[in-house]
């Protein structure tokens, strides 16, 4: 539980290199619950180092991390994720060959106490224990719009829908907070539109916070509450979106100039293509 007035995530002075590189630089922010708070900036800007610095995949050089009040720092994914944050990846990692279910399911494994030996057998606790995760996880399928192809297999269903199973595999671990690593990624309009929509059902209805970095300036726009913005490791504006489109470090740090074309795609609808590298598919001109 978070105490009153206190953010649920907050980072400070973080700092992370790489040999000679330094990939992010005391960057400091807070998500308060409930928040939906969007991570944008260029190619390399440092948004993906900062994720796996949030779930545990890198630790910082220096700076802190709390969670609910307590430091992740030295902490690994899975007891990061234990600890109620959910993470999607930028590419698809599901088991094609499963079944729909099955791969919902998996994200629930983390909360199973049956040891290796009776889980291997599946006999006694793992097998109470695994009919209950597949019981479990029949609501979200609902919530989720997966309940009428929970026997298919992954592999024959579209994009979309398989983005969309990532989601519900990410949910079923009951976080509290969600890290979405460019969700929409490669998605057409139409899928990019349905995913937000399932994105902020299941964020209003799961009672989650969400931490996202995307590219879609348009969707960000639609669906964060505050946008922290990156360019070479450091933070040039954490604001509201509307706030963060017109700022003139985010329109020099997207377009090195006018950033009229930056504020028209955030205002212009949900999707923007990001097949060509347009300044809200990141690239620096
Ligand atoms: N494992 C690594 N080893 C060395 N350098 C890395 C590593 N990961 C990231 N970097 C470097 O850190 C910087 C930030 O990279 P990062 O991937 O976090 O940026 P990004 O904003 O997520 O970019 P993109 O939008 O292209 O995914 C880049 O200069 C990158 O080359």
């Amino acid at each position: 539980m978070t105490a009153a007035g206190q953010p649920l995530l907050q980072a400070e002075h973080l700092r992370l290199t790489f040999g000679g590189i330094t990939a992010i630089s005391d960057v400091s922010f807070e998500v308060q619950q409930g928040e939906f708070f969007a991570v944008i900036g260029p190619n390399g800007a440092g948004k993906t180092s900062l994720l796996n610095v949030l779930n545990g995949v890198y630790r910082p050089s220096s700076g802190s991390v709390t969670f609910q009040g307590g430091s992740l720092l030295g902490r690994k994914p899975a007891q990061i994720a234990a600890l109620g944050i959910a993470r999607t990846f930028q590419n698809l990692a599901l088991f094609e060959e499963m079944t729909v279910l099955d791969n919902v399911v998996l994200g629930r494994h983390h909360l199973m106490k049956a040891g290796l030996v009776s889980g291997a057998l599946w006999f006694g606790r793992a097998r109470r224990e695994e009919q209950e995760a597949r019981r479990d996880c029949l609501p979200l399928l609902e919530l989720m719009g997966l309940d009428e192809i929970s026997g298919e297999v992954v592999h024959d269903l579209p994009y979309g829908v398989k983005k969309r199973i990532e989601l519900a595999r990410a949910l079923a671990m009951q976080p509290t907070l969600l890290l979405l690593d460019e969700p929409v990624a490669g998605m057409n309009s139409q899928e990019t539109n349905e995913l937000a929509r399932w994105v902020l059902a299941a964020k209003q209805e799961l009672d989650l916070t969400v931490v996202m970095i995307e590219h879609d300036m348009a969707l960000v726009t639609k669906v964060a509450d505050r946008v922290l913005v990156l360019d070479f490791g450091e933070v040039i504006c954490c604001d509201t979106p509307d706030v963060a489109v017109s700022d003139p470090r985010v329109i020099r740090a997207y377009l090195g100039g006018s950033g009229d074309a930056l504020v028209d795609r955030a205002t212009a609808g949900l999707h923007t293509p990001t097949a060509d590298a347009g300044p809200d598919s990141g690239a620096r001109t």
